[in-house]
């Protein structure tokens, strides 16, 4: 890939631009941001790693959003992060008004590339985009069931002593309380974690995973996570680059998938070059179709409130 842009840089934008160079997953990375001085001082700290990191392409900040043209992928990780105590829903308010402008842009300067959602809360805000570009769906995806996934094998091989190497995890659902890790997906090697946990300590694994951020965030005090999911990111956008088809949990537009529409929210994709190929679907035994119901309600709880926020804004 040629180019990709980070709007936002922040502390996921920037790690997430390290990670891409080190990398090499493009020839060059730009980074918008409103902050005057930021992006360009984050990308020129970042151009010089590249002696250590061994990359070579290049690097390049501004506020100007034309530095969004020719972009093949957008992620986008603009807007507030939540503080201890809020849920990512918590900032929807705040955020909606930050991706629509975002959203302009990226109609304006980069109308052909792909976009990747990081802000939060990010399956609503994915949703957003969605709408407001009018876009064909394999182009527009999220993420929040691979950084969710990648907290999950951590747990497990804690857990467990096993390489993180051999654990394979899944993250369903919404990127909220209600996310729905699902054991029966989950193996050591192809062997089922059962084999090798109780019940019991599956559940409290289930139990973090889904408080995986608020654990990082009441660590950080005044930030939420970046390292993990700046890796996070990247790991989807090596698929992209490197058309690997990998199957992953993205933020995807659901179009009758799960029985659900106009809703957009985390399900196992087949990611590669052209985006978000197609959804798996997966059959849920009554337990997870429960959950992963449960946390379809709550996503659309808060489309609800997208779309209050949104006639406010046209009465302003
Ligand atoms: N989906 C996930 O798994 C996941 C993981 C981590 C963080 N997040 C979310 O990503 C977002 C960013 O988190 P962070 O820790 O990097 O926050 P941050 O505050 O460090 O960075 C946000 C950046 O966005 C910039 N910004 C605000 N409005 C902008 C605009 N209109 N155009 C361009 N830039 C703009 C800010 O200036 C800032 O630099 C938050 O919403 C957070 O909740 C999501
Ligand atoms: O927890 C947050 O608010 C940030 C992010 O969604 C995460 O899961 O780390």
């Amino acid at each position: 890939m040629n180019k990709i842009t980070i709007i936002g840089a922040g502390r996921v934008g920037e790690t997430t631009a390290q990670i891409l160079a080190e990398k090499e997953l493009c020839r060059e990375i730009a980074l918008l941001d409103v902050r005057e001085g930021i992006p360009e001082g984050i990308a020129l700290d970042i151009l010089q790693t590249g002696p250590f990191f061994e990359f070579d392409c290049s690097v390049n900040g501004s506020n100007d959003p034309q530095i969004l043209r020719d972009s093949e992928l957008v992620i986008v990780t603009a807007g507030l992060a939540r503080k201890p105590g809020m849920s990512r829903s918590d900032v929807l308010e705040a955020n909606v008004r930050i991706i629509d402008a975002v959203t302009d842009q990226i109609l304006e300067y980069a109308p052909d590339a792909m976009v990747l959602m990081v802000s939060n809360p990010v399956d609503t805000l994915t949703y957003r985009f969605a709408q407001r570009s009018g876009w064909e769906r394999r182009r527009i995806f999220g993420q929040a069931g691979v950084l969710d996934a990648s907290r999950m094998a951590s747990f497990i091989a804690q857990e467990t002593g096993f390489s993180t190497l051999d654990i394979t995890t899944m993250v369903l659902g919404g990127h909220g309380d209600t996310m729905v890790p699902v054991p029966r997906f989950c193996t050591i090697n192809g062997i089922p974690i059962s084999t090798f946990i109780s019940e019991e300590r599956i559940a409290a694994i289930m139990e973090r995973t889904r408080q995986g951020g608020a654990e990082i965030l009441a660590l950080r005090k005044n930030s939420s996570a970046y390292d993990a999911p700046g890796a996070a990111v990247a790991a989807m956008v090596d698929a992209i680059v490197n058309n690997r088809r990998r199957l992953l949990s993205c933020v995807a537009l659901l179009e009758g998938e799960y029985g659900e529409t106009d809703l957009a929210m985390g399900v196992p994709c087949i990611l590669g070059e052209k985006g978000m190929e197609s959804i798996v679907e997966l059959s849920l035994n009554p337990g997870e179709r429960a959950d992963f119901d449960r946390s379809v309600a709550s996503v659309r709880g808060d489309i609800d409130r997208l779309r209050a926020i949104s006639s406010t804004q046209e009465l302003e």
